[in-house]
């Protein structure tokens, strides 16, 4: 399976009933194709909560077949399911928007972090992490970064806009900023304590977990009790709000920080990848490497 779950491309064919696109439209396909349309989450726009929603590769689709992603020169996909560009929207770098965008775009809304004055910490500075500074930033909130490399510290004052940086390893300055928080997106992928994120939170604060550890974190329920604070999770988002989110990014002028690579360069990127190498993402130009490759 070579899976690819932010797509963007172009449209070349629509069925008869298809009213929402049209032939040389500018489109997107995110993380999922599919769901089940009667359950409760389907009728309230969180297709991305239903138990029978199929991913966009390695699910099995409503024909039975398998769904192989987008590292394709072309795929098909049911409207409901298809996400319009805005004519100014670039393809490459809005491409991350549909998995890493909506991943941060949708908590950020639902906690109620995207309004003018809140406080947010965004954990992590990678590919969800720096999207969710410059969408929590377009949301009027204060933007606090919380990074254990302190060489993140100029690339989140200077290039995305922050408004402070905290380096999680340093106790003084974590100790200087307890209780200054509203919410925190965690986007880390490794086992992480959250015990001094908690510590930043404000009471009622709310530390969202976005970043999927293959373990579990650990629980400090004292402090969670002292401050009724709250630990959640949140995945991706729905069709609609994904919607949502790619006209507000289109207004707001946000994209992803992308390197487009051509498809003979993925085993380097993948090294690269495993090194932290790239700001933020990498996007694979399918289209012109098949067509640099045509006889
Ligand atoms: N909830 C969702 O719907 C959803 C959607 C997309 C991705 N994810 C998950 O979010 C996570 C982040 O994805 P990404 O694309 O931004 O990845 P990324 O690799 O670009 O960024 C991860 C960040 O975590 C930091 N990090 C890694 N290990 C760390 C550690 N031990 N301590 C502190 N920081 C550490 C990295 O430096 C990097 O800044 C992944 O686990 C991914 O699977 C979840
Ligand atoms: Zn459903």
């Amino acid at each position: 399976m070579v899976p690819g779950h932010e797509i963007a491309g172009e449209v070349t064919e629509v069925g008869s009933k298809v009213r929402k696109v049209k032939v040389g439209d500018k489109v997107g396909v995110g993380c999922m194709v599919g769901a089940c349309h009667s359950c409760e989450s389907c009728a309230n726009d969180l297709e991305n909560y239903c138990p029978k929603m199929i991913l966009t590769y390695s699910s099995i689709n409503t024909d039975g077949t398998i769904t192989f992603g987008g590292y394709s020169d072309h795929m098909v996909a049911n409207e409901r399911y298809i996400v319009r560009f805005p004519d100014s929207m670039p393809l490459d770098a809005a491409a991350p928007l549909l998995c890493a965008g909506i991943t941060v775009y949708s908590p950020l809304k639902y906690f109620g972090l995207a309004e003018q004055g809140k406080h947010v910490g965004i954990v992590g500075l990678g590919g969800l992490g720096h999207v969710a500074v410059k969408f929590a930033k377009a949301f009027g909130a204060k933007v606090t970064v919380i990074s254990t490399s302190p060489s993140k510290k100029t690339e989140a004052l200077e290039h995305l806009g922050a408004d402070s940086f905290l380096n999680s390893r340093d106790p003084d300055q974590l100790q200087g900023a307890m209780g200054t928080l509203d919410g925190i997106i965690d986007t880390v992928s490794a086992v992480h304590p959250i015990l001094p994120l908690l510590g930043l939170l404000k009471s009622q604060g709310k530390l969202v977990l976005v970043g999927a550890p293959d373990k579990p974190l650990e629980l400090p329920v004292i402090s969670l009790i002292m401050g009724r604070k709250t630990v959640s999770g949140s995945s991706t988002g729905g069709m609609k709000e994904t919607q949502e989110m790619i006209d507000f990014a289109a207004k707001h002028n946000i994209t992803a920080d992308i390197e487009v690579i051509s498809m003979d360069y993925v085993n380097t990127a993948m090294e690269r990848l495993a090194k932290a190498d790239v700001r933020y993402r990498f996007v694979i130009d399918i289209a012109n490497t098949l067509a640099a490759t045509k006889p």
